[in-house]
């Protein structure tokens, strides 16, 4: 398609076009006039979840054609050229966006280049020309309100677009808030955008579109079995993958990826499979305590996918105890080319409980061919243009363990389309009593925290054909991020994760003999997956079984299974570029992950002959004696420093370490890092004013960080005599300048 439409693309900036696709030509491959395009940047999934829905709404509900696109895969540069295009072919197009914003405020790892070229057509333009004047858009925000840059990337977005390029939007700028409701603020927002997108083509189009009674649902896909397969090689296994199918190998004892050579970049698109070479418990004997059927979620019992908690459980009076567990995994880089720097993080691709996985394909029926090879084929009936979750053909065994996740909580439009597969009324009512509940009252979705196993449990009369399953119903694995806790000069090929295991306790079954009652609960996905790694690497001989079953029968054939998959991300958690400059780091429970990487590379550092500015550590946690993170570690490191300092020794330059700690459930008063910080608020300001101390947070977003950044503004009014708005511009004066850093969730 590219420059047909005669605009001066380069005049506006560069786009990257390379290994892009065009979404003009995809436009133009379809018949229809009136058309929505929907783009999303997303880093968890949260946007895409919503702009498929959106999309596939827009087509069943509206029937309108709808096209959804990986902002990442498309040469956006496109935009420009769209107006124009669409006139000469007498298009009508609707462009919408669903973006989340991370970081300090920046965009999605998927709409980086995206976000730079939009900003960049910004800049160039000097003439102002409005490119963008016929351009109708639709656009949503996904955000979290704890964060200072609330949704920037949505509102910067809405700006470029109407201020710069003339765009018009279409009924509301939607935002929603993750840390209140996302999904009821998108369900609220899209309810009023349906009637002005409806509208905009009525008023537009030379057709009359029609818009009685929504259609019934139809599959987007149908299913073909392949019973013979001429080449296993084409086969995928569960593998993540940019390209076609990976496959391993082994020599020596250890496991390597066939055909590879190192020549393929490791990416989010093709994480790196790494070794765990090393992983232990963290926490000694820490627990956390709930009333017997008080503190629990209200729900239906059902007895399977989830876990009984017998071995991680202690039942005390009118309590459940159960068991806190933090893992540290120590990650085998070598042979990936793979490097980051301290306070980067890290992907990590989880996968589905084997257990969880049989007990969904015995209840969805497929048990008989669940090993058998299968692709989705587009369905002539359905208008989806959408692409499936899953890498084909792959057997349906594989889509449920690798590729979807089947432990996510049930949303409305999974409801909508559960409902229409199920003749038995009580169901249906139970299912119609969700909906209207949800979109009554906005009750949170998450309340139910229903999954697909647990209707199906419930009501063993709704039969969903797997294609629906898997096409249509499941939303895909996404990796979940983690701070790096390790230095790659202090560890060269290694790589370290700090992980508190996630669990949601569900119910307690309740006998009149309390040492009888037990606590049955469900795990985080990545959590969970990495726990039975942990649980696994401890069996004897697990690395020699996983060697033996990468045997190439089709039917087990599957990516190593001790081996995680992973890929960097780059953080602007940096240290200073100058050793010299002081640091303070504030980083309570698993916060402390990014500065023990911080730690290990000072110290490298200073035997290097470096000189090392003083780091401060201020860490919290409940106790001591069970939860203190890298105790051990620490106080080795402190102690080598004393030692070396008592000595005289030259080896090794200055370096001023300092940890203080604040332990919450020691005493009666809690104590927190605020407080300690406080404490010593004449050595914090007298750093930050005289020394250009860097600071930097990592933890909670909802109170810690900021209670802690209120500390600091406290401290430079009572030691630094500032006025409340100084105090304020301080903070926003430091952050600008790069000295105020936050990795918060
Ligand atoms: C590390 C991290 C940083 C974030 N930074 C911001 C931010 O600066 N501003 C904001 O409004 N939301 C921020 N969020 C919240 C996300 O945008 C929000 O959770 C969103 O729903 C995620 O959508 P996704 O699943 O599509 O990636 C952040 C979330 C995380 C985990």
């Amino acid at each position: 398609m590219g420059k047909n439409y005669s605009i001066d693309l380069d005049k506006y900036g560069e786009f990257p076009r390379e290994d892009r696709e065009s979404f003009i030509k995809e436009l133009d491959e379809i018949e229809e006039k009136d058309v929505v395009l929907v783009f999303f940047g997303t880093q968890t999934g949260t946007a895409e979840e919503f702009a498929t829905t959106f999309s596939q709404e827009i087509t069943e509900k509206l029937h309108i054609q709808s096209l959804l696109f990986d902002i990442e895969e498309y040469d956006m540069s496109e935009l420009l050229e769209l107006p124009l295009y669409s006139k000469d072919k007498g298009k009508n197009v609707i462009v919408s966006f669903f973006m989340s914003t991370y970081g300090e405020g920046e965009p999605t790892d998927n709409a980086v280049d995206f976000w730079e070229w939009i900003q960049n057509c910004v800049e160039n333009d000097v003439n102002e020309d409005k490119p963008l004047k016929d351009l109708s858009y639709v656009l949503f925000g996904l955000g979290n309100k704890t964060y200072e840059f609330y949704n920037l990337i949505g509102r910067e977005l809405n700006k470029i677009l109407k201020n710069w390029g003339g765009a018009s939007i279409i009924g509301e700028f939607g935002e929603g808030d993750d840390n209140e409701d996302t999904e009821g603020d998108f369900q609220e927002w899209k309810e009023k955008m349906y009637p002005c997108i409806l509208n905009y083509f009525q008023s537009s189009s030379s057709e009359t579109i029609e818009n009685d009674e929504p259609t019934e649902f139809t599959s987007s896909f149908n299913i073909k079995y392949i019973d013979d397969i001429n080449s296993q090689k084409d086969v995928f296994i569960g593998e993540l993958s940019r390209d076609g199918p990976r496959r391993w190998g082994c020599k020596d004892n250890s496991i390597f990826e066939l055909n590879n050579n190192n020549k393929q970049e490791y990416d989010v698109k093709h994480p790196f499979y790494a070794k765990v070479s090393n992983c232990k418990q963290l926490f000694q004997d820490c627990y956390d305590s709930y009333r017997i059927n008080n503190d629990i979620k209200d729900t239906k019992l059902w007895d399977q996918d989830v876990l009984e908690a017998t071995d991680i459980c202690k039942v005390e009076d009118n309590k459940i105890n159960i068991k806190r567990e933090c893992l540290h995994f120590d990650i085998d880089i070598s042979n990936s080319n793979i490097t980051y720097n301290p306070g980067d993080h890290v992907a990590i691709y989880p996968r589905n409980n084997e257990s969880i996985v049989n007990n969904l394909i015995n209840l969805l029926g497929v048990t008989e061919k669940a090993d058998t090879l299968i692709t989705l084929e587009k369905n002539p009936k359905s208008k989806s243009h959408n692409t499936p979750n899953i890498s084909m053909p792959c057997t349906i065994r594989t889509a449920l363990t690798y590729y979807l996740d089947i432990n996510a909580v049930l949303k409305i439009r999974q409801f909508e389309i559960i409902s229409g597969y199920t003749e038995n009324s009580q169901e249906k009512e139970y299912y119609n009593n969700i909906i209207e509940n949800f979109k009554n009252t906005s009750t949170n979705m998450e309340k139910y925290h229903k999954t697909l196993s647990q209707i199906l449990k419930e009501c063993p009369e709704t039969k969903i054909p797997i294609e629906v399953v898997l096409g249509d119903l499941l939303p895909k694995i996404t990796p979940r991020y983690y701070s790096i806790s390790s230095s790659p000069n202090a560890n060269p090929n290694t790589l370290s994760v700090t992980a508190i295991l996630v669990r949601y306790p569900l119910f307690t079954t309740s006998s009149p003999d309390l040492k009888l009652n037990k606590m049955v609960y469900s795990e985080g996905l990545c959590t969970g997956y990495l726990n039975s790694i942990y649980k696994n690497s401890q069996k004897e001989n697990a690395m020699d079984q996983m060697i033996n079953e990468l045997n190439y029968d089709i039917n087990t054939l599957h990516p190593p299974k001790l081996m995680i998959p992973i890929s960097i991300r780059e953080s602007t958690f940096k240290l200073p570029r100058d050793t010299t400059l002081p640091i303070i780091m504030i980083g309570p429970g698993t916060g402390i992950a990014p500065f023990r990487g911080f730690i290990q590379e000072r110290l490298w550092q200073a035997k290097q002959g470096k000189n090392v500015g003083k780091t401060i550590l201020f860490y919290g946690c409940r106790n001591r004696n069970q939860d203190y993170l890298y105790r051990q570690e620490l106080e080795d490191i402190k102690k080598e420093l004393d030692e070396r300092k008592s000595q005289n020794d030259n080896n090794i330059k200055s370096f001023d370490l300092e940890i203080i700690n604040a332990f919450s459930r020691e005493t009666d008063k809690k104590v927190y890092v605020q407080h300690r910080l406080a404490e010593h608020g004449e050595i914090i300001w007298e750093l930050i004013r005289e020394k250009r101390a860097h600071i930097y947070i990592c933890g909670d977003a909802s109170n810690m960080a900021r209670d802690v950044q209120a500390c600091i503004e406290n401290i430079a009014k009572t030691v630094g005599g500032m006025g409340e708005n100084q105090a304020n511009i301080l903070i926003k004066d430091l952050k600008l300048k790069g000295r105020f850093h936050e990795d918060v969730w």
